[in-house]
């Protein structure tokens, strides 16, 4: 009786009818004018709660109560049920998710010179592919693609794999696949009657199936290939970190366990940083001005010849600034993942019963006009402060690129220093432009979904070697 209010509910349809599924987020900027921070929805005959300001979505976030995942139709079916971090919870997700978190904060922090190396040796392949196509109007995406696999590759299977070769061409062909048809299949989990009704033609699931069960055949096979290596005293990479936690016996780990975290390193971590890497290519080939401004900071402080370091990130306090900038502009995960309350919780003078979805409108807090100087716009001035200096996390209220609070995501360290010695490397090389006939519009190819990542709308760009232009 003291649910949050929202617009009528029809049978089967739910809200469906007053909402903009394209554009969810415009949607909820309206009904938030007439409802307020917390209003709730329904998608088929499912009650969502959507949170709507950085005040509650931190309020909620942040306590165990609002910790909890739907079973949903995608996680569990590219996992095979409930199974690694993203779609389970209590204990088992707590554990298993301060396993990756540790592992990950490990690699990035005091010791991050191992996974530097990879990045930067990533970087430089991927700068010699540029220098190759020089001054011709290309598609990025492929390209950066390969880098993020080798780098995660890397990671989890402490090796390089030759972009030629058939197991790395297979793993990339299941990985576009299964996000393809997870992004297609989130309206399942709340229609799953839809699966039976439509015809293969439209669900695709045979498709979905074949490549998934190609992927687990894969992930188990790196497991049992590691495990004949593994001789109980290398802690080389995560799977040798994972495999020493079974060999003791750890509640929670097993090799199932493994195999579907390294699935989710995959699916949800490398698709995440290609979709980042896409706009970032996008927003910066249609700002010169920016460019110019990183590549002088960047000659100023770390030289023209010199490798940038991640140690030179506290030095670079304007590329830093338009990375993030990059991130809140690009906003390309408008409402997260979806969560649930563990039991029942008040909010807001609101009452949620156990097991009520919730979602946070983060793109609310990436356009708050109380929170952002011009929230339509591409400027990095956003991230500094009057001195020039970056602003603090605390200075930033409603920067969400990654969530917030308990489920925050475990691999925001990982992608901050890919993405940054990917772009301070490249732009101190080369600069980036539009083709002549490219109108500079930044725009997304759909503007948002339930659990979807946006994507910029496909576009080239032009790589012109500093030096010989
Ligand atoms: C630019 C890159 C990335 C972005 C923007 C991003 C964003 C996000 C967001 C918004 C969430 C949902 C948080 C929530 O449920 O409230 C999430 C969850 C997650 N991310 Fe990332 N992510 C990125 C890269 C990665 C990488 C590189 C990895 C792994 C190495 C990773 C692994 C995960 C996992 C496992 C979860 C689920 C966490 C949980 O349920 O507790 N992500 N990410």
């Amino acid at each position: 009786s003291n649910f949050p209010p929202g617009p009528v509910n029809l049978p089967f349809v739910g809200s469906a009818m007053i909402l903009d599924v394209r554009n969810l987020t415009k949607s909820f900027a309206t009904l938030k004018n007439k409802y307020g921070d917390i209003f709730s929805i329904y998608v088929g005959s499912t009650p969502v709660v959507v949170l709507n300001s950085y005040q509650v979505i931190k309020e909620a976030f942040d306590r165990h109560e609002f910790s909890g995942r739907p079973g949903n139709f995608s996680g569990t079916f590219f996992q095979k049920g409930r199974t690694g971090i993203s779609t389970t919870e209590g204990k088992h997700w707590k554990v298993q998710r301060d396993f990756l978190e540790n592992y990950l904060d490990n690699l990035t922090g005091a010791g991050h010179k191992a996974v530097e190396e990879v990045i930067l040796d990533e970087t430089t392949d991927l700068k010699s592919e540029f220098s190759k196509h020089e001054g011709e109007p290309v598609s990025v995406s492929y390209k950066t693609n390969i880098s993020i696999l080798n780098v995660l590759w890397n990671v989890v299977c402490g090796r390089k794999l030759h972009s030629q070769q058939q197991e790395f061409q297979t793993v990339y062909e299941c990985i576009d696949k299964i996000t393809q048809f997870m992004s297609r299949a989130a309206i399942f989990s709340f229609l799953p009657v839809l699966t039976k009704l439509l015809p293969e033609s439209i669900t695709c699931i045979e498709r979905g199936r074949y490549y998934r069960n190609r992927f687990h055949e894969i992930s188990e096979k790196w497991i049992q290939e590691h495990r004949q290596d593994y001789r109980g005293n290398r802690t080389g990479d995560l799977q040798d970190a994972y495999i020493q936690r079974i060999n003791q016996g750890d509640d929670t780990f097993s090799e199932q366990g493994l195999a579907a975290m390294l699935r989710e390193i995959f699916i949800i971590g490398a698709e995440s940083e290609s979709v980042m890497m896409r706009w970032v290519f996008r927003i910066l080939s249609c700002n010169p001005q920016v460019q110019k401004k990183i590549q002088a900071e960047l000659e100023a402080v770390v030289g023209p010849k010199a490798q940038v370091k991640w140690e030179n990130k506290d030095d670079l306090p304007y590329t830093m600034a338009a990375i993030k900038e990059i991130q809140r502009y690009a906003d390309i995960a408008p409402t997260g993942l979806m969560h649930k309350t563990m039991c029942d919780v008040k909010i807001g003078g609101f009452t949620l019963p156990e097991g009520t979805l919730v979602m946070a409108n983060i793109s609310q807090c990436h356009r708050d006009p109380k929170l952002w100087l011009k929230p339509e716009q591409f400027y990095p001035e956003h991230f500094l402060t009057q001195d020039n200096t970056l602003k603090s996390v605390e200075e930033l209220p409603g920067f969400l690129p990654y969530g917030i609070g308990k489920r925050a995501c475990p691999g925001a360290k990982l992608a901050d220093m890919q993405i940054f010695l990917v772009v301070s490397n490249l732009l101190q090389e080369f600069s980036l432009s539009m083709p002549g006939e490219d109108a500079g519009v930044i725009a997304t190819q759909f503007k948002s979904g339930t659990s979807v990542l946006r994507n910029p709308r496909p576009y080239r760009v032009v790589i012109n070697n500093r030096v010989s232009s």
